[in-house]
């Protein structure tokens, strides 16, 4: 099994390009840009990593973030994602980022997707990884920011998908953003959320009724209603579903506690990602083998994880076929060899 989920094609649609800053890059970005980090090593930083909620988590995420400031910084952060998405074979991942974590520091909106951008392309080209750019609006902050955060992402429709939002759930519903949403998908952007992580199942409806998204992002307190339960399975509304970050910030106790394979096999379109790998301690590969040591899962079911994560992809149908067509071959070699 470990074997094939290793090489198995995958594909992430909820990773936080912030999240994927490595304790050395971190280090050498803050030597880079003069910046004092409140570690004094590596290994103290990554001591540092002991979450207990969500909101502990966030408190250490915007701290590291501080450090990325020239548009080479945030190549620099995006490529090195790209090459541990390379080594998991991931084939395509659709990205969030938070701009208003740059543009609050006085880092212009323009170096933050200059950076992101060219490492993307680069990532097309070189490691022939397809991407999309989805921006995230922090809940903490007003519904009034996100307006203007939406404002300058309308010259950048091109490069970017879609609309998230992230940051602390508890106390900031989706209903706080019903109307810049509104205004996000009447300019075409699609729409994503963070909802049911650590907010309650009514978040997930709200963000279906409410925010109109394609996608939940977690949705794992969705057991808590088990007719919602049922509704996500029948609309087949994707779950962009976190494992390892689901334990690291007390989500769940233990994997085995974990719902996303009772999801998987009461026909939910649950997906596998990293959140925010460099934090929760692993990539795409990592999560997935964290959920096949700890449940009596079949190559097939694992299969499903990534064949749900390419149907809920933000591609065009063309692509989405060639991604199928890519798994099912692999799928082909290893569960029906010829002998
Ligand atoms: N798991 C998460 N939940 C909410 N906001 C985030 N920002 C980065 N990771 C996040
Ligand atoms: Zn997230």
């Amino acid at each position: 099994m470990e074997s094939f989920i290793r090489t198995l094609p995958k594909v992430e649609l909820h990773v936080h390009i912030e999240g994927t800053l490595e304790p050395e890059l971190m280090f050498q970005l803050a030597q880079r840009n003069q910046i004092a980090l409140p570690y004094d090593s590596v290994e103290a930083a990554r001591k540092a990593y002991q979450f207990t909620d969500l909101q502990s988590f966030l408190d250490v995420y915007y701290l590291g973030a501080q450090v990325l400031q020239t548009e080479q910084d945030f190549y620099d952060l995006t490529w090195a994602y790209l090459l541990r998405c390379q080594q998991d074979h991931v084939m395509h991942t659709e990205i969030f980022f938070d701009p208003q974590t740059h543009t609050q520091r006085g880092v212009a909106f323009q170096t933050v997707m200059a950076g992101i951008i060219r490492a993307l392309a680069d990532g097309e080209q070189k490691l022939e990884i397809s991407s999309r750019l989805i921006l995230c609006f922090l809940r903490h902050l007003s519904e009034e920011a996100a307006f203007e955060t939406l404002a300058q992402a309308m010259s950048y429709q091109e490069y970017i998908v879609g609309v998230g939002l992230d940051s602390s759930e508890k106390g900031h519903p989706p209903e706080k953003f019903r109307r810049v949403f509104e205004q996000a998908l009447h300019a075409g952007f699609l729409t994503v959320a963070h909802a049911g992580e650590e907010g309650p199942a009514s978040n997930i409806r709200d963000a279906i009724s409410m925010l109109r998204v394609s996608r939940i992002d977690h949705g794992v307190q969705c057991s808590q209603d088990p007719e919602l339960v049922q509704e996500l399975a029948d609309i087949q509304m994707p779950l962009t579903v976190c494992p390892l970050s689901n334990i690291k910030l007390r989500v769940f106790e233990r994997m085995a506690d974990h719902n996303l394979v009772d999801l998987l096999r009461h026909g939910l379109c649950v997906t596998i990602n990293s959140d925010d790998p460099a934090y929760f301690g692993g990539y795409m590969t990592d999560n997935f083998l964290a959920v096949a040591h700890a449940f009596a899962v079949t190559k097939e079911e694992m299969a499903a994880f990534s064949a749900h994560a390419i149907r809920a992809s933000f591609l065009p149908d063309e692509e989405k076929a060639k991604l199928q067509q890519r798994l099912d071959h692999y799928l082909q070699v290893q569960l029906h060899p010829i002998l």
